[in-house]
């Protein structure tokens, strides 16, 4: 697979990136500022605003060593590149320890971030971690951020993107995302297979400069159904979803039993794999890539991207949790922006 970073155009207009900092008890406020402290350098044409609490992004601005507190963010801001726009917590947070009370407090975040990508004032959002759990603790009934940013972008359908972006640049999409397995299979249609290769096949063309992107499918079931007498889905749902896919031009093959699809053999010359459900694909992908890989909202009006991992309460408030896949998330966001920016210009 073609690697997911695209050049930047020498002459990028300036592109205004929002990152939400995510579950306050865990490692997005400290991976958010590790990450800026190295992105914001490579991208003089980025400015980014941060949302969180202000005084827990300073106290966790020290978390590992290295210069802590207001002062921590103070340096970050001198340069201009970077802003914070405080939102409060409903309560002080400590590393590690969940509290529904500060459920919301995510979800406003989460709000700011897309109502101002929705009204031009960012070009990009990048979303730190959150705990699911915590949200609907707080009594929100709550997926996921791509379930909750298709439904406040007004988007009937969105896919699920991990992308590694360093040496083994794999991507791979979902045609379901969190659902219990138990309902993958009634989930699946061709209507929402064909949807969901569209999406695909359009935003790789946009957003990633590939001018016909090949797209390998799984299977549903063990060996790809085994001419069905391994589960029906493949002949009743996937096979024609890729023909009627195909009539509209993509390039959308299989469908391939998953356990022996993710081969360099297979994968050469592919541009994403689409799997059925998330941990038939994700596992792979992580194993792979994880430290470096992103998760990108296809389909949305908007540009978000993310990291490729959760919370990790266990890390938050040591300094020690890699920081690699959130400097790729914030990369990748400003390399969308720039060329969207460039493609609108271009009319
Ligand atoms: N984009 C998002 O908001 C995502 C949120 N989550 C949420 O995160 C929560 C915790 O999920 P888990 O399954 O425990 O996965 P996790 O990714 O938080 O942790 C799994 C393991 O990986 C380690 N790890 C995670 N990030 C790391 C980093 N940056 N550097 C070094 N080690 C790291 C953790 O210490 C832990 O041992 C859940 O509520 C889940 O829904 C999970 C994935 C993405
Ligand atoms: N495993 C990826 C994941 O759960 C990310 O979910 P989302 O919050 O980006 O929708």
């Amino acid at each position: 697979m073609e690697p997911t970073r695209a050049a930047v155009p020498p002459q990028a207009s300036a592109v205004t990136i929002a990152v939400t900092t995510g579950e306050p008890a865990g490692v997005g406020p400290e991976l958010t500022l590790k990450a800026l402290a190295d992105a914001a350098s490579r991208w003089p044409q980025a400015r980014f605003v941060v949302l969180g609490d202000q005084p827990l992004l300073a106290a966790r601005a020290g978390a590992g060593g290295g210069l802590a507190g207001e002062p921590a963010l103070a340096a970050l801001a001198a340069s201009g590149q970077i802003a914070f726009a405080h939102r409060p917590l409903a309560v002080p947070c400590a590393p590690g320890r969940l509290d529904p009370a500060n459920g919301r407090y995510v979800l406003d975040l989460l709000d700011h971030a897309i109502d101002g990508a929705l009204a031009g004032a960012y070009d990009a959002i990048v979303t730190a971690p959150l705990q699911k759990s915590t949200i609907n603790d707080a009594g929100v009934p709550f997926t996921g951020h791509t379930e909750y940013l298709a439904e406040r972008t007004g988007t009937a359908r969105v896919v699920m993107m991990l992308a590694g972006t360093g040496a083994h640049p794999l991507r791979v999409a979902l045609a379901t995302t969190h659902l219990p397995l138990s309902a993958v299979s009634a989930a699946l249609s061709r209507p929402m297979l064909v949807e969901t290769l569209r999406i695909i096949d359009a935003d790789l063309r946009r957003d990633f400069g590939l001018p016909r992107p090949a797209i390998l499918v799984t299977g549903l079931n063990p060996h790809a159904g085994e001419n069905g007498y391994l589960g029906r889905e493949e002949i009743d749902v996937i096979e024609p979803a890729l023909a009627e896919a195909q009539a509209l031009g993509i390039d959308a093959r299989g469908p391939y039993p998953a356990d022996t699809l993710f081969q360099p053999r297979f994968l050469d010359g592919a541009d994403c794999v689409l799997a059925m459900f998330h941990d038939q694909g994700l596992p792979v992908l992580k194993y792979a890539t994880f430290g470096e890989g992103i998760n990108i909202t296809l389909g949305l009006p908007i540009i978000r991207t993310s990291v490729d991992h959760g919370t990790a309460l266990d890390l938050a408030g040591t300094g020690r949790a890699d920081a690699g896949s959130m400097i790729a998330a914030l990369d990748t966001a400003v390399t969308m922006a720039v060329h969207r920016a460039a493609a609108r210009r271009a009319g």
